[in-house]
């Protein structure tokens, strides 16, 4: 699991647009759709991750448990209220992949150790893409909790290229973006520039 260029689908992406995020250096791709279908989204898991897996990208699903067991997806990325972790884990196996996300602190010290593989901290900033979004964390917030966390931490929240050196300094193992990429002219491109600067920075 490489955690540094994290693709968060927009809803109702096209295949095209994930297949040119990892073209550019995408390493995680996480299938996001609020409005689908558990049906389509199945259809599109399976789609993409006959895509994903021979170039060693991961598929993670967002949200549905059922989804990601049908299609056999790499992993499942769950929020504080998409269900108790724990649970989840028990039910996805050991070897999937299990994200969570956290807001706050608090959040983060009622972790159980040994359920999740990473976390997802954020919003750094405040998002359209995520209108019900928790209060902004800013790049001094995110710090202290992925440096206090005990798994990889990916930022997420209106971060982009320019963010990438703060959020090194600030411990995460990479970022976590809809819009940078899926709003681009150029969407590999800009999942290039992502992959170069994170690996230069
Ligand atoms: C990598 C990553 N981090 C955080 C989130 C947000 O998950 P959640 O809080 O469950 O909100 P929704 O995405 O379900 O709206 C995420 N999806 N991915
Ligand atoms: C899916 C998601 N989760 C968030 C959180 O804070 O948990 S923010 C977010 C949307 C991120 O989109 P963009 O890169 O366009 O800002
Ligand atoms: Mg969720």
């Amino acid at each position: 699991m490489t955690l540094s260029v994290y693709f968060v689908t927009p809803d109702g992406a096209p295949d095209a647009l994930v297949l040119a995020a990892v073209r550019g250096g995408a390493t995680m791709v996480q299938l996001r759709d609020k409005h689908a279908p558990d049906a389509a989204m199945i259809a599109r898991a399976r789609r993409l991750r006959a895509r994903l897996a021979p170039l060693g990208v991961p598929l993670i699903v967002n949200d549905r448990l059922r989804v990601a067991l049908a299609a056999a997806a790499d992993g499942l990325h769950i929020g504080q209220s998409d269900g108790d972790p724990a649970r989840i884990r028990a039910a996805l196996g050991p070897r999937a992949i299990l994200g969570l996300s956290i807001e706050t602190g608090a959040q983060l010290a009622a972790l159980s150790p040994g359920v999740v593989d990473y976390i997802g901290v954020g919003p750094v900033r405040a998002t359209a893409t995520k209108p019900d979004h928790a209060a902004p964390l800013g790049l001094d917030g995110l710090a202290r909790i992925v440096r206090a966390a005990p798994v990889p931490a990916v930022a997420i929240g209106g971060v982009g290229a320019a963010d990438i050196p703060d959020l090194k300094s600030a411990g995460c193992a990479g970022l976590a973006v809809v819009s940078a990429i899926s709003a681009a002219p150029d969407p590999e491109q800009a999942a290039r520039t992502l992959a170069r600067t994170w690996s230069t920075a």
